[in-house]
């Protein structure tokens, strides 16, 4: 079966700028797939040759196993679209319905998919940034598509707005379309992605599940005096194992030694007052792999 992802080694230069470097990823039937990376990393680039709106400088791309150009079962909202701010939003549907020859007969079911239904009849103009944003999602899913491209879907919307749009995709997601979004906002894509691929200056630094992402838990201890609870960790576990961060130690051991670290720590004196599993700081990770650290490769 035909992936409705592919890229392979995609590079795009312009001018001095690689803007894209050798990027390959794949989006898998039915998933959630968040492209993330800070402002200017190389997304809409990468979304837009996907879209067959860009040329690439090098390597491939493919949806549901073709090259871009046919977007046949392919929804998308890239740009802010194009809409008559005096028509109301049902009937920029229809207008675009037919001009897509999508036909009208989805218009009211895609309204109501985006919880726009009630206000289909108000100008667009009237609409709010969320509004007017999910009325480009119902755009995009005129033509019930299995694929929908959404790039930084949440941008410029107030925290209510980025909340239904979330709500969305989820929706959108479980309903069992595949959607690949973008955004350069962690939070959000942890929210709602099954895997996300990591991106910094035009390369994929990781690509994985928001868990995985996180990488393995750690034990956080907090102990009296710190200093020695830190040498005594040390010399149980190796020195590479034990971090001292905000007044704790956080140890890279499996949670199940837990309690006989605590042993070992109480017999050396210490007066533990703090033990627990502790996730890593997912913000933590995103810094490191897109700030110098991105030779930290994950996947
Ligand atoms: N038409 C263009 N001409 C020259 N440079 C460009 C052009 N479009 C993008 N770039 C540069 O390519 C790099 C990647 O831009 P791109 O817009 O793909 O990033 P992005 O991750 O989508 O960021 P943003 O969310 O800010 O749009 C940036 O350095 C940008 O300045």
């Amino acid at each position: 079966m035909n992936l409705p992802v592919e890229i392979r080694e995609l590079s795009k230069r312009y001018g001095d700028v690689l803007a894209v470097d050798r990027l390959s990823l794949t989006v898998r039937p039915g998933e959630v797939y968040g492209f993330l990376g800070p402002n200017g990393a190389g997304k809409t680039t990468t979304l837009r040759i996907l879209l067959g709106l860009l040329r690439p400088t090098s390597g491939q791309v493919r949806l549901f196993g073709k090259p871009p150009g046919d977007l046949s079962g392919v929804g998308a909202l890239i740009e802010s679209p194009a809409f008559y701010p005096y028509l109301s939003g049902r009937e920029n549907l229809r207008v675009l319905a037919r001009y897509t020859g999508a036909g009208t007969e989805r218009v009211d079911a895609v309204l109501d998919t985006v919880d726009l239904l009630a206000r289909g009849g108000d100008r667009y103009s009237s609409y709010s940034l969320g509004m007017k944003q999910r009325l480009g999602v119902a755009a995009a899913l005129l033509k019930d598509p299995r694929l929908l491209v959404l790039d930084e879907p949440t941008n410029g919307l107030d925290p209510a707005g980025m909340a239904d749009m979330r709500v969305l995709i989820r929706e959108l997601g479980a309903s069992g379309r595949t959607v690949l979004l973008s955004s350069h906002l962690l939070g959000e894509v942890q929210q709602i992605c099954d895997r996300v691929g990591v991106v910094s200056r035009g390369r994929l630094v990781a690509e994985n599940t928001v868990a995985e992402l996180r990488g393995t838990s750690v034990l956080r201890v907090v102990a009296d005096p710190l200093p020695r609870a830190a040498e005594v960790a040390a010399n149980l576990l190796g020195q590479a194992r034990v971090e001292v961060r905000d007044g704790a130690l956080e140890l890279g051991v499996e949670p199940e030694k837990a309690a006989w670290l605590n042993g070992e720590l109480v017999a050396a004196g210490l007066a533990v007052s703090e033990l627990r599993v502790a996730e890593r700081d997912l913000e933590q990770v995103f810094f490191e792999l897109t700030e110098g650290g991105a030779d930290r490769v994950v996947a």
